[in-house]
């Protein structure tokens, strides 16, 4: 094994000190302020975290429990207002302990009070840091920077137009105001939607859709987002529809007279059962109008389909669709299969509908909430701007802490938006969406980054991220790095927990990785042996796979939100909060130097310790928690770096190559894509054919002929090659994410990973990938963006200097006789 310090430009003192990493002990105290072993950490020397004085977030009122998301069923038009996905968190929320804009949370007693600006009072910013301005204000001035950029003023004039063009009268001429508002209403602007790819024509067709349902029927705002974003509840809520593509098409087959048979051909030759369902819709001659469907009547429709469960289940699924299907004119067939498929597909991404959301609340304030709608008249387009940028923050910042449209939406309807921040923060129960980290390539990109600015090194450990609750009523939750709820697969981790508990701690969210662990050994053992555990309920005594958590942020202590606090607090936090047991629960190993030597000596630790390599983050300035943000406060420096590539990626398969020689008879290569979340299509990066067992070839195949994972042909929203050697001989669908290495990226002429990016016609490809395991934690639009993609070309180009990119000869980048790969 090559040293890692060797690696890092230009430290050859360093690179001369090597030692073999197999020789440093596995596992190290995780405790910063007190090595106890290993030369390196002897040595070390450490800036000073006090503990005592900060950590102590005890005393600050608990908040009420968390909303219920539970979903209710509810019948049709009839109950108006409808029943959303969680009627008792669509309640009015008790105020929280509230602090003022921009501060983060009610002072703990006994800690630091937060200034107006966010950063602790008590100059919990150390080394004499001076006051960082909080998150808010910063996106704001951001916001404000960016506004002036080139385009932006120009697209902020559309959006004043646009704003001040919206007429209710004309927008929701279909209903009368308090009525339900009609399904047809929401499918014209999915339409319209799906007639664009532009993200600003998007976003104000959805704001012109949303303010329309607040000035007449609010109380339709909350399903109609959902069946915007193609959602029953929050994630973390777990509602699912448990419908498969063979029972839909039976219930389409049936409600419109057509043969099962005859329709699955055509839908091997269309791709897309919602159009079918359209067409079939509009041949079909009616006895009678059915009663037109509502939004409300769809969404409970669908709640009632994903709450029906025992015998017969499926059968009376099958029912309720049809009884939808029935009462659907003109693109609501198309849009409601669609949706029951969880692929709507009309360039919908989140981020747009919070947008939409934000701007609709700014320009149509709810009456309840008393205030007025800027005066469109008088603002100027950056007046607009600001107004809306303002709305926009408030509303992301909340969602990230928060990340529940049921109570959002409850509280926005009645409170002005500018008090969200201050109503609603994060709450024990409800999962925060985690912080990411920029990939590096290296120790020297690290300092270079982080400059003067003090910060941390901790171990990355390679398990999975599970954030840690414990509510105020005693009960614990497990979440995943997807805000999935994982409690059921970890009832050995909490019931140890309590043992890592110090008695002043009650409410919680920690922020942790859980690593498999060999108790006999006392070793880490890598993330392959966690992924064997088992993922639904577990119980203690099944349990083969024994974890130990590595804790390494404290977001909410006893109450008290921390996340606007710097890590030098937060990690005082929890230490104040819990102890150390072992083999159980650790804090993550940590090493608070600068010097690019002992930082080098500390990663050969951790990897010697099975970690992937080291966290750093900044511990004071800048170093807030940011929720679901990938943050340049905290960089990853991977061992895999020594390999070529800051980091790996997460890709989909989306097409499949027929093996020869030992692989015939299973797929012997995969051609795999990124997800363009802008344009919402995969975009082929490479194809594969390396890195897989032979006994995983098999899996494989079987896993993507079972069940219709494979295509007649490929998608609409499929961008791949039009060399006929690297078109599949099978197109699949899209349901799997793989992490995957490569030895470099470059520019392609056949593969479209972020085309127009970085070249104006030709993608990026990924030059000798290898496939490393399967991401069950991740969803297939969760993959690596065409955005990270071209982002990391530019990083690896900028990082060798070497000026101009070579353009890859296809060849070149593909592993592409692979049969004897095993
Ligand atoms: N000390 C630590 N601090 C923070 N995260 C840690 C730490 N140790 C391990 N991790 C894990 O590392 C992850 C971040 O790096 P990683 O490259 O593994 O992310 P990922 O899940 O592949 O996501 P992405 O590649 O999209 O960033 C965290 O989500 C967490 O699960
Ligand atoms: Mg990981
Ligand atoms: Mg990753």
């Amino acid at each position: 094994m090559s040293d890692i310090r060797s690696f890092f430009g230009g430290k050859g003192a360093a690179a001369k000190k090597a030692e073999s990493p197999e020789a440093k002990p596995e596992a190290k105290p995780a405790d910063a302020r007190a090595p106890t072993d290993g030369a390196a950490a002897r040595k070390r020397p450490r800036r000073v975290v006090d503990d005592d004085d900060d950590g102590d977030a005890r005393g600050a009122p608990a908040p009420p429990p968390p909303p219920s998301c539970a979903p209710a069923a509810a019948d049709a038009d009839a109950a108006a207002p409808v029943a959303p996905a969680s009627p008792a968190a669509l309640a009015p929320t008790p105020p929280r302990p509230s602090a003022p804009a921009d501060v983060a949370a009610p002072a703990p007693s006994g800690g630091p009070a937060a200034d107006g600006d966010g950063a602790p009072a008590d100059g919990g910013a150390s080394d004499g840091a001076e006051h960082t301005p909080s998150p808010l204000l910063t996106k704001l001035r951001q916001a404000e920077g960016k506004a002036k950029s080139k385009g932006v003023l120009e697209n902020m004039r559309l959006i004043l137009d646009t704003a001040r063009a919206f007429s209710v009268e004309r927008s929701a001429s279909g209903w009368k105001a308090g009525a339900p508002v009609p399904y047809a209403f929401l499918c014209a602007a999915f339409d319209r939607c799906a007639q664009t790819t532009k993200r600003l024509e998007i976003t104000t067709i959805m704001t012109d859709t949303l303010r329309a349902i607040l000035e007449t029927t609010p109380a339709d705002l909350l399903p109609t987002l959902y069946l915007s974003l193609n959602a029953l509840g929050p994630a973390f809520a777990g509602i699912e529809l448990g419908l498969g593509d063979a029972l839909l098409l039976k219930a389409v087959a049936e409600t419109c007279g057509r043969q099962e048979k005859q329709l699955k051909a055509e839908l091997d030759a269309e791709g897309d059962l919602g159009s079918l369902a359209m067409a079939a819709r509009a041949t079909q001659r009616l006895m009678f109008t059915p009663a037109k469907l509502s939004v409300r009547r769809v969404f409970c429709a669908f709640i009632e389909i994903a709450q029906l469960g025992g015998k017969d289940c499926q059968q009376k699924k099958r029912d309720k669709v049809k009884a939808l299907l029935v009462a659907a004119v003109d693109n609501e067939a198309m849009y409601l299969v669609r949706s029951l498929q969880g692929k709507l597909r009309v360039g919908l991404a989140e981020q747009t509908v919070l947008t939409a959301l934000a701007h609709a609340l700014a320009l149509s304030p709810p009456a309840a909430t008393g205030c007025a709608p800027p005066s469109l008249g008088k603002l100027g387009a950056e007046g607009l701007h600001e107004v809306l940028a303002r709305a926009e923050t408030v509303l992301k910042d909340v969602y990230s802490q928060l990340p529940s449209y049921d109570v959002i939406v409850a509280e926005a309807l009645v409170h002005p938006l500018a008090e969200l921040s201050t109503r609603l923060h994060l709450t024990a129960g409800v999962p925060v969406r985690p912080m990411l980290a920029k990939p590096t390539k290296g120790i020297g990109e690290v300092l270079e980054r982080f400059g003067s600015g003090a910060f941390t090194c901790e171990y990355k450990y390679d398990g999975e991220r599970a954030q840690l609750h414990r509510l105020p009523d005693g009960t614990y939750k497990i979440f995943s790095r997807n805000s999935e709820d994982m409690t059921g697969k970890y009832p050995d981790v909490l019931q140890r927990l309590p043992r890592a508990l110090l008695d002043s701690t009650s409410s919680f969210i920690i922020d942790c990785e859980a690593v498999a662990y060999d108790v006999a050994t006392a070793k880490l053992l890598p993330f392959q042996t966690l992924s064997t555990r088992a993922k639904k309920n577990v119980s203690t005594e099944q349990v083969k796979v024994q974890v130990k958590i590595f804790a390494f942020d404290c977001l909410l202590l006893n109450g008290a939100p921390l996340i606007k606090q710097p890590l030098s607090h937060r990690r005082a936090a929890l230490r104040s909060a819990f102890r150390e047991v072992p083999g159980e629960f650790a804090f993550a190993s940590a090493s608070d130097s600068d010097n690019a030597e002992e930082i080098a000596d500390f990663l050969n630790d951790a990897v010697a310790a099975s970690c992937e390599g080291l966290m750093v983050k900044t511990l004071d300035v800048d170093a807030t928690y940011e929720p679901s943000k990938r943050s340049l406060n905290w960089l990853k420096v991977k061992k895999d770096y020594l390999e070529g590539m800051g980091d790996s990626l997460d890709l989909v398969p989306i097409g499949a190559y027929h093996g020869r020689g030992k692989r015939t008879g299973v797929y012997g290569a995969y051609l795999l894509a990124c997800y363009d979340e802008e344009r919402e299509e995969f975009q082929s990066i490479c194809k594969i054919g390396t890195g897989f067992s032979e006994e995983l070839l098999a899996q494989l195949a079987a896993f993507f002929r079972e069940e219709g994972r494979t295509l007649a042909k490929p998608r609409p929203y499929y961008r791949f090659p039009a060399k006929p050697d690297l078109v599949p001989d099978v197109w699949l669908e899209t349901c799997t994410v793989w992490e995957v290495l490569a030895a470099d990226l470059s520019i392609s002429p056949q593969h479209c990973a972020a085309v127009g990016e970085v070249d104006p016609s030709r993608g990026i490809a990924l030059r000798f990938p290898r496939y490393i395991r399967t991401r069950d934690d991740k969803k297939p639009e969760q993959a690596t963006s065409a955005t990270q993609v071209a982002q990391m070309y530019r990083d690896q180009w900028g990082n060798a200097k070497k000026g101009k990119a070579a353009v890859a000869d296809d060849d070149d980048a593909q592993s592409d006789d692979l049969d004897d790969d095993a």
